[in-house]
């Protein structure tokens, strides 16, 4: 079942073309993530999927609501994670959760939900007390507090160590296992390689690809390297005819061979009809870090550094 419909939208900031004719399906109990470096318009995006914008052109539909024309609605069946300090530095969690849980006619038992969050000893604690960890939380608590059926959670894990985006991801997934569909915003491709069921890259407004993250990994080109080192001459040549390997390259002694299937298996066969001395032999799984960087020239470094 389509929970989020959103067809040939399109939406401009001045000359800045911040949405450029995005059309994407989220279906039900998926986590789908949208993907992109600053800039990608993935926030303009889910903001006109949560009411906060109009878009120009195109339709979206949530739950069949029309976010544009019916926020009452919309606002009972989706939750909005808020970004980051946007809760006055007094408020206490407690006093959040109650407020937003008012908006409510059919919530969540706000006990329940901060336990749940490991915010059940927070209760009292002014917003400004909280560690970055318990701020993203409970952000997290507001955007479940309605029972919403679609969650969208923007840079959930912006700001917080390992251990505390494991455990933001652990939450997600128990979201989602709630029945609840969950949009997730992110420009960390471990996150979405690790929550998504499904992940549209965007690029300076338009979706580039659209795809499982192991499906976006292979598209970049079967996923595989092996990088070797030999003593003496190699034939680079004989190895890039194999039929496993897509592309030899390598520089200062090392070579590099891409390609699919039973790669490292192929590679090893060659080198030793060669009769080379091999001084160095490792296996790579291609990332979806290598799939962002053909898909958009980037890295993510330059990514999150723009
Ligand atoms: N209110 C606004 N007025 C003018 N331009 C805007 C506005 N909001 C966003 N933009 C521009 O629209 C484009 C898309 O921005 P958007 O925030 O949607 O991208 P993003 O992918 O969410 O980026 P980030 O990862 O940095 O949050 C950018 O070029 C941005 O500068």
């Amino acid at each position: 079942m389509t929970v989020i419909e959103i067809a040939g939208v399109s939406k401009r900031y001045g000359a800045t073309v911040a949405a450029d004719d995005v059309s994407l399906t989220v279906e039900k109990g998926e986590i789908f993530g949208l993907l992109g470096p600053n800039g990608a318009g993935k926030t303009t995006l889910v903001e006109c999927v949560a009411g906060l914008r109009r878009p120009d052109e195109g339709r979206i539909r949530v739950h069949g609501i029309d976010p544009a024309r019916e926020r009452a609605r919309l606002r009972q069946v989706l939750g909005v994670q808020l970004q980051d300090g946007m809760l006055p530095d007094k408020l206490r969690v407690g006093e959040a959760v109650a407020l937003y849980r008012s908006f409510y006619r059919d919530g969540a038992d706000t006990g329940r939900l901060l336990a749940d969050l490991g915010l059940a000893d927070k209760v009292d604690a002014p917003f400004e007390h909280l560690s970055g960890g318990q701020a993203q939380r409970l952000s997290i608590a507001l955007a479940l507090v309605g029972r919403p059926k679609v969650a969208v959670l923007d840079e959930l894990s912006t700001g917080l160590d390992p251990q505390g985006r494991r455990q933001i991801w652990e939450l997600v997934e128990r979201i989602r296992d709630t029945g609840v569909t969950v949009l997730l915003v992110s420009h960390f491709l471990d996150e979405v390689h690790r929550l998504c069921d499904r992940v549209a890259v965007l690029d300076r407004g338009r979706i580039i690809a659209l795809d499982t993250p192991d499906g976006l990994v292979a598209a970049e080109g079967g996923g595989q390297r092996v990088r070797l080192r030999v003593a003496g001459a190699l034939d680079r040549d004989a190895l890039a005819a194999l039929p496993e390997v897509t592309a030899v390259t390598g520089e200062d002694g090392e070579t590099v061979v891409a390609g699919t299937g039973n790669l490292m298996h192929a590679v090893n066969t060659e080198l030793v009809r060669q009769g080379v001395t091999v001084t160095e032999l490792r296996l790579e799984q291609a990332t979806l870090d290598d799939a962002f960087l053909a898909l958009t020239g980037r890295t993510t470094q330059e990514n999150s550094d723009d």
